[in-house]
């Protein structure tokens, strides 16, 4: 069974004084139930570290594949876990649109992630064309074979639909039911009983409203959140949703 886990993506948003948010989010938390981890942008992930406390985990939102070097702007897994990360998002949709990073990147990284001995988080996910065209779950199966890592205790998959995020629409429980069934055929195949434990979440438009109901989806152990996740009282409601999905 794997671990709950409701996780914040920030994005390209967040000045210093926005991690009051960090402190609001966590005088709301449960007390257990799920893991809660915020993806601040790479300026806030120190400060954010030394500000959550135990119950809030940081993370970042990318890293190269190399350790260190001559790649101006980048950051490395070493330098986001000296900074008190302990997870990264990979190959979200917005970089592979942004930065053209492929399958075959997104591995490097992940392993390059884990062999930091953080959590990496691979983002996977069909544009709305694709699901158009009835290939969704075809398209995630290749994007999976290309991009994961070795390791499945410092992994995480996130379904993010490319045309629910930030639009207010999402699949239906069905589709979403069988795409993380697939995924997790996928990771047994891989990975055999170790795949149980690899936390498949759903992102692309959750919000308080419909939390609970993706929640009850089987296989879906949590969210990657964006927008919501940027206000304490939006996100703290998914947290809580995901707590007591955990519950039963
Ligand atoms: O891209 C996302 C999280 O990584 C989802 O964003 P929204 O929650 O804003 O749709």
């Amino acid at each position: 069974m794997a671990r709950k886990l409701a996780a914040g993506n920030w994005k390209m948003n967040g000045l210093a004084a926005d991690l009051a948010e960090i402190d609001r989010l966590g005088a709301m938390l449960p007390d257990s139930g799920c893991d809660v981890l915020i993806c601040p942008p790479a300026t806030l992930v120190a400060r954010m570290a030394e500000r959550a406390g135990a119950r809030i985990l940081v993370g970042g939102q990318d890293c190269h594949a190399a350790s260190s070097g001559a790649h101006t702007g980048d950051i490395s897994a070493a330098m986001l876990r000296d900074a008190g990360a302990s997870h990264v998002i990979l190959g979200h949709s917005e970089r592979r649109a942004d930065h053209a990073e492929t399958d075959a990147a997104v591995r490097s990284k992940a392993l390059a992630a884990q062999a930091e001995g953080l959590v990496a988080i691979v983002c996977v996910g069909e544009t709305e064309a694709q699901r158009d065209a009835g290939r969704a779950v075809e398209v995630i199966a290749s994007q999976l074979e290309g991009a994961l890592p070795d390791d499945p205790a410092l992994l995480v998959i996130a379904y993010e639909p490319v045309w629910a995020i930030g639009t207010g629409r999402t699949p239906t429980e069905a589709e979403v039911a069988q795409v993380h069934s697939m995924m997790r055929a996928t990771l047994a195949r891989r990975f055999g009983a170790a795949a149980d434990g690899v936390p498949l979440l759903y992102g692309g438009s959750v919000k308080p409203a419909n939390a609970a109901q993706i929640f009850a989806i089987a296989d879906v152990d949590g969210a990657l959140v964006g927008g919501a996740s940027l206000k304490a009282d939006e996100f703290g409601a998914i947290v809580s949703a995901l707590a007591a999905a955990a519950k039963g």
